[in-house]
């Protein structure tokens, strides 16, 4: 089976048409879901497709297969391969869907539903569509990834949502493609690599996909697919080199053991340049000892806050079970703040990256500040109690 993620718009349905009117000699059933009352994706799939008899598409509308339909699109599909012979499985999740639970979903089951997926169904390939146009755009103007026609969900923005998808995917759709000049699609297509480097990227107009990029590819794999990220890959991997700029699009970490004065670097972070598509990951700010602060930019949205645990916090016995599993995390202790430190991705285009290094290291505390009580700094970032926090939007 293959799933179809992407926004509102970006053409799931159109290359889902595609798909099913094209030429490979296999019988294909679809899954629909949309948010909406009225399930017009699924009408509007019916009327296309030459396959399509009353009982090969299932619709699940009113909520969302990644979090409240799970148990019902389980359901379903078992239904429909018990009533049904067919060769593959077409799930198109709505705009909103958020793609790891819903790979995971059809790669392991979920608990609640009385049908196992992986006994009947193979998940075969993680297919983002995304629209060129409005990418580009956004480009241009600093306007939002999504053309902002998405609703909230599950307390996230949009463009979140829309990275999650692009980071978490086999195969890459870069539909909309006639909108768009040559020059700019190899720019998109330079930032798509970057944030995320293992996927396909294929050039669409109409959804014109080869039906063999996105059917029977074999390329999903859960764990390899959650570590596909780009800014997971630059922060696991050598976190000094420089890689050669592609159409003038960079990523590079930055890193400090020092710890960050919270008003400046909330500062920092709330005036971020458009051109950063993407930042990532951990940051120390003085007087929260007690709490790894988590970085996340999608595009237009930033968030910053409480995101986690240092291991300095944890008990020792605990401690020493990261250590046994991860060789090399003892080298970087401190001896007084341990694993306390800062280490952020960006992902950017066009960008003045000494500019923002330099704006960084402005935030790190001075010599004379390392002697001032911490906790007494105005703290910016939301409470300790809610995991996610608060710059977002502003
Ligand atoms: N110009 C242009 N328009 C396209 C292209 N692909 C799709 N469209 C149009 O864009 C609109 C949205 O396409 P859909 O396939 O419905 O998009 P979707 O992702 O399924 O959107 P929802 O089902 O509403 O979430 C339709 O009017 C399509 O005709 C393309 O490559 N170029």
């Amino acid at each position: 089976m293959t799933v179809l993620s992407g926004p509102l718009g970006a053409g799931k349905t159109t290359v889902l048409n595609h798909v099913l009117t094209a030429d490979h000699g296999l019988e294909v059933a679809v899954v629909v879901n949309d948010m909406g009352e009225v399930n017009v994706d699924a009408e509007h799939v019916a009327q296309q497709s030459e396959l399509a008899g009353d009982e090969d598409i299932i619709e699940l509308s009113n909520g969302c297969i990644c979090c409240r339909l799970r148990g019902d699109m389980l359901e379903e599909v078992g239904r429909l391969a018990d009533r049904r012979e067919f060769d593959y499985l077409l799930v198109e999740s709505s705009g909103i869907s958020e793609p790891i639970p819903v790979a995971q979903t059809f790669a392991m089951g979920f608990e609640d539903a009385s049908f196992d997926p992986t006994d009947t169904y193979a998940l075969d390939t993680m297919v983002t569509v995304v629209n060129a146009h409005s990418v580009w755009e956004s480009f241009d103007t600093g306007s939002e990834l999504t053309d902002g026609r998405l609703e909230a969900h599950s307390g996230r923005v949009p463009e979140e949502v829309l990275l999650d998808q692009i980071e978490f995917c086999d195969v890459l759709v870069l539909n909309k493609c006639d909108l768009v000049p040559d020059d700019a699609l190899e720019e998109i297509e330079a930032v798509l690599e970057r944030l995320q480097p293992r996927a396909e990227i294929v050039r669409t107009e109409f959804g014109d996909v080869d039906p063999a990029e996105i059917l029977g590819t074999g390329r999903f794999d859960f764990q390899r697919a959650q570590n596909s990220a780009g800014w997971k890959h630059e922060l696991q991997h050598d976190h000094h080199h420089d890689p050669a700029e592609e159409h003038g699009v960079t990523s590079f970490v930055y890193e400090r053991d020092r710890p960050f004065h919270p008003e400046r670097i909330a500062a920092v972070f709330t005036s971020m340049p458009d051109e950063i598509v993407r930042a990532k990951g951990f940051f120390w700010s003085a007087g929260r000892e007690d709490v790894a602060m988590g970085l996340d930019k999608a595009g237009t949205s930033v968030r910053a806050g409480p995101s986690g645990q240092w291991l300095a916090t944890l008990p020792a016995a605990q401690r020493e079970q990261y250590f046994a599993a991860r060789p090399g995390l003892e080298d970087d202790w401190d001896d007084e703040w341990g694993d306390r430190m800062t280490r952020l991705v960006f992902i950017a285009r066009e960008f003045d990256e000494a500019g923002l290094i330099d704006r960084l290291d402005d935030c790190l505390l001075t010599d004379a500040e390392l002697d001032d009580d911490w906790e007494t700094y105005a703290d910016p970032f939301e409470p300790q109690d809610r995991r996610e926090l608060a710059l977002a939007n502003e």
